[in-house]
């Protein structure tokens, strides 16, 4: 199959950033964007500020606002925050041929039904090849051409290569993966738990209770992970453990920073007003907590985000209560 041209639908931060990803690889990019100054931002001063501060696109980077055009791209980029999938697989069914490669490149879970975006993509978009990117990345690293390595994932092992010759190069390393699941769980959820480890770290906790909390939080992905029909093995790779690693690690992700911020004092409601951006680990956190209690999977980690982020407790009390489970075997 050749993948040489390249539709990525949403501008946000990480969808600029896949441009740059796309074109550094030798591929034609079309960017498709929600708001019409983003368009024309891109088109004339060849900038995305709003979304990507501080980056020069190249010039042969080009958007547009139309369904129908980005359709006709080899290979599709599905970028845009996940409650937007259903309407855009809706806009674009008409368009999708049959085998052309979807990529979700978005991170979470639907809050309503509790599915992956995936198996949404795959039910509403029934021609598509799905495949799911997913690595620890933060766009204003990937678009400065610092080096990345991500997950692809595919049921099928040839568009898994196909995927990733047509979006490395040197700075940017794909590996394919068989295992959807497992890489799409993995980046969903780990953003629950950089809420998590911002908490820590905005209470000035400690690096110990840091280390102590990233580590219990993998053993939670993991099982939540596995029951969920993903593979152990994916979780221990880029999509799951590399990708905790990094948002747990840095305040420049957006999903820790709420959790320092809530750590520090702030309430749920006070830290996300007034965000542009997204931060997934909230809406993920909800279906994470709604499919345990279906499933019966264990996740205080998650559980806890969830209630301090709604209000139902206070950040001391559910400190609190992680501290006082019962002592248990740690395997
Ligand atoms: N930013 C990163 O470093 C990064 C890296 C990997 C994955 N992701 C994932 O990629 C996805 C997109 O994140 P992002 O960082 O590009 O988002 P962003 O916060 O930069 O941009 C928000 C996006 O939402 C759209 N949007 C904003 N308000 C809207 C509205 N009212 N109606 C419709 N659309 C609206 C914007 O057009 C834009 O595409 C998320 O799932 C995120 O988890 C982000
Ligand atoms: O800024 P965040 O928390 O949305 O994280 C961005 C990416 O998912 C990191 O891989």
């Amino acid at each position: 199959m050749q993948l040489q041209s390249v539709g990525i639908i949403g501008a946000g931060a990480w969808g600029t950033a896949l441009a740059t990803v796309a074109r550094r690889a030798g591929r034609d990019v079309l960017l498709w964007a929600h708001e019409p100054e983003t368009i024309s931002a891109i088109n004339d001063s060849h900038r995305n500020e709003v979304f990507l501060p501080g980056v020069a696109l190249d010039p042969a980077i080009e958007a547009t606002g139309r369904f129908n055009e980005v359709a006709t791209c080899d290979l599709l980029l599905m970028v845009r925050p996940r409650q937007h999938l259903r309407a855009i697989a809706g806009e674009l069914k008409p368009y999708v041929r049959e085998g052309q490669p979807f990529l979700i490149c978005a991170k979470g879970i639907e809050q309503a039904t509790g599915r992956l975006m995936s198996q949404i993509a795959a039910e509403l978009l029934p021609a598509a090849a799905i495949a799911v990117l997913s690595g620890p990345s933060f766009a204003a690293d990937v678009a400065r051409g610092l080096p990345a390595a991500v997950t692809l994932a595919t049921g099928e092992e040839e568009l898994g290569r196909e995927l990733s010759h047509a979006l490395s190069s040197p700075p940017f390393r794909g590996y394919w993966s068989g295992d959807v699941l497992g890489a799409e769980i993995g980046g969903a959820v780990k953003n629950v738990y950089a809420i998590a480890a911002g908490i820590v770290v905005g209470k000035e906790l400690g690096e110990s209770a840091k280390a102590g909390l990233v580590t219990r939080s993998f053993a939670e992905m993991a099982r939540f992970a596995v029951a969920l029909g993903g593979k152990l093995e994916t979780l221990i790779g880029l999509s799951g453990l590399g990708d905790l690693v990094l948002t747990c690690g840095s305040p420049k992700s957006r999903n820790m920073s709420l959790g320092v911020a809530l750590g520090e004092g702030m309430s749920a409601e006070e830290a996300l007003s007034g965000r542009l951006t997204v931060t997934e680990g909230v809406a993920t956190a909800r279906a994470m907590v709604e499919i345990a209690q279906v499933r019966g999977i264990e996740l205080p980690i998650a559980e806890a985000v969830h209630a301090v982020i709604t209000g139902q407790t206070s950040v001391d009390a559910a400190i609190e209560s992680l501290l006082s489970r019962p002592l248990r075997s740690e395997l």
